[in-house]
Formats: C-alpha cells, sequence, structure tokens
C-alpha cells in the first residue's frame, strides 16, 4: 500500500483559523513543502529541522492513529503540512475517513490541483501575500478555482490570506476581486513565530488583529470578507500538536 509522509497526527483540538474555526477537530500533518514562506509557523515540514520525525505511514495506519490518540472523541480531520496537494495518493486517506463518516477538511496555498480536492468537505486555499516571499502563479491558481467552480465544489471551499503589511492587504483585495464567488477570509500574520512569551504573543496578535479590523471596516470595497485571528496561538502560542 503506498505511503504518506506523516510528521504530526494530533487532536481532537479545535480548528483556530478560518471556514471551520472552532470546530473540534483532529490534525494529520503531511511533511514536504514546494514554498518556503519567510514567515512560516511550520517551516519544520520543510526545512529538514524535524526530518528524522517523519514517519511513511499508510492510510490505515493514520486512521489507526487517529483512532488511538481521539478515541470516538472526533468526527472531523484536517489535513495540513507542508503542502498535502503535493501527495497524489492521499484519495486513499480521504476515502477511509469519509467511509467511516469523518468530514474532512485541508489546508493548502493553491500551487498545485489534485484530482481528490473535490472529495474535501472543508477546502481551505491560502495563497501566499508578498510578505512570504513568494510569487503567486495565478495561471495555476485560475485553474483550480476554475475546476473546483466546473465540478459545483465553491461552497466547500474558502480562500485564506495571512496579513503583515500593506501590500499583502492590497494582494489579499487583488484575491477578492479576482474570485468574487469565493468567500474570503483575512488572517492575522505572526511575526514571532518562535517566540516563548505568549502573554507578549497574544497581546502583539489581539494588537495586530484590531489594526486590521480598523483598516477593513473602513473600506467600502472589502465588504464581503471575514477578519480572524489564529485562535489556537492565542490559546496556546507557539506550541506544536495543538
Ligand atoms: C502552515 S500552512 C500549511 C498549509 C499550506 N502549506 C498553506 O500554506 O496553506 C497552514 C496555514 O498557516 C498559515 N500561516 C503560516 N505561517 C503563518 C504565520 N506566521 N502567521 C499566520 N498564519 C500563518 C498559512 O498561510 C496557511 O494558511
Ligand atoms: N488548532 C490548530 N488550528 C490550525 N489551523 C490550521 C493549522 C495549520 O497548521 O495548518 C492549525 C494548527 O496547527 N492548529
Ligand atoms: S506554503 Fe504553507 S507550509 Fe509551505 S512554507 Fe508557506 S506557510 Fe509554510
Ligand atoms: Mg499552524
Amino acid at each position: 500500500m503506498s505511503k504518506i509522509p506523516v510528521l504530526e497526527i494530533f487532536g481532537p483540538t479545535i480548528q483556530g483559523e478560518g471556514m471551520v474555526v472552532g470546530k473540534k477537530t483532529m490534525f494529520v500533518r503531511t511533511a514536504g513543502c514546494d514554498y518556503s514562506c519567510s514567515w512560516c509557523d511550520s517551516a519544520f515540514t520543510w526545512d529538514g529541522s524535524a526530518k528524522d520525525e517523519i514517519v511513511q505511514m499508510t492510510a490505515d495506519d493514520v486512521w489507526k492513529r487517529l483512532q488511538e490518540i481521539g478515541g470516538r472523541r472526533f468526527n472531523h480531520v484536517t489535513i495540513s503540512g507542508g503542502n498535502p496537494a503535493l501527495l497524489k495518493n492521499l484519495n486513499g486517506l480521504i476515502n477511509l475517513l469519509k467511509q467511516n463518516e469523518i468530514e474532512v477538511a485541508l489546508e493548502t496555498q493553491g500551487s498545485r490541483w489534485q484530482d481528490w480536492f473535490v472529495q474535501i468537505d472543508d477546502l481551505t486555499i491560502s495563497p501566499k501575500p508578498p510578505s512570504s516571499n513568494m510569487k503567486t502563479d495565478f495561471d495555476k491558481l485560475d485553474d483550480i478555482i476554475h475546476q473546483l467552480s466546473e465540478r459545483n465544489r465553491l461552497k466547500y471551499v474558502s480562500l485564506k490570506v495571512v496579513i503583515f503589511d500593506e501590500a499583502d492587504y492590497q494582494y489579499a483585495k487583488g484575491i477578492g476581486e479576482r474570485y468574487p464567488q469565493v468567500p474570503l477570509y483575512l488572517q492575522v500574520g505572526n511575526h514571532d513565530v518562535h517566540g516563548e512569551d505568549i502573554e507578549n504573543l497574544t497581546s502583539n496578535l489581539l494588537d495586530q488583529y484590531e489594526q486590521l479590523i480598523d483598516r477593513v471596516v473602513q473600506d467600502e470595497q472589502l465588504n464581503d470578507v471575514r477578519v480572524l485571528p489564529q485562535l489556537h496561538t492565542l490559546v496556546w502560542g507557539n506550541k506544536r500538536g495543538v
């Protein structure tokens, strides 16, 4: 059976971000990314620092492990990374979860298409703004949104843009204009992904959140938008596995 490179399986916790924020969920975090965002809060998935922790698992292994740690205390699994959309064979895991009546969410940046996107219940696409130092391939992103639209999947999809500065804000507006049919979430950027002083971190993030809200409420071109912090970061700081 084909294997998936897994870095973490944890939960139940709450989804801290985006379209299903607050939902009780388990997480499966895959290894490897085609991007290297300057501020990535999960850089250990691609920078080699956790390469010894990567475990090659079959879909069955992952499902067993989810049950071992989550028992019967979950009905939702979020797959994140790294970029899980690098893995063509994730359909095995997605099918297995669905057979067991588990809802499946997935986080990806919109750089790659996989046919199994159409099976995801909550698909978050998070194109990267200028502060990340990554360049969005808009031909690719257009194609992904087009394919999802053609297959009547847009009700299961959202776009989420992380905001650090004015250029990011303008980029997010561009995303909103380009894909008006897809719900848009703005997410507060965490400047200090290694900081251990949670009080200081929380207070900075709440300040950033307030500033982003102030900017959005003044803006007549961004009426149909949702503005959120990363809830898990406010609660647990930069701790891994929550
Ligand atoms: C770690 S990524 C993994 C999934 C996929 N590679 C992606 O970027 O969408 C999960 C989410 O965390 C966001 N993220 C990463 N670093 C962040 C930071 N420093 N502050 C806020 N959000 C961040 C990403 O933009 C993405 O929406
Ligand atoms: N609680 C919690 N919510 C999250 N939402 C997206 C996450 C991610 O790293 O992809 C994440 C995470 O790592 N933890
Ligand atoms: S695309 Fe996601 S996982 Fe990859 S570097 Fe950027 S934030 Fe990190
Ligand atoms: Mg995270």
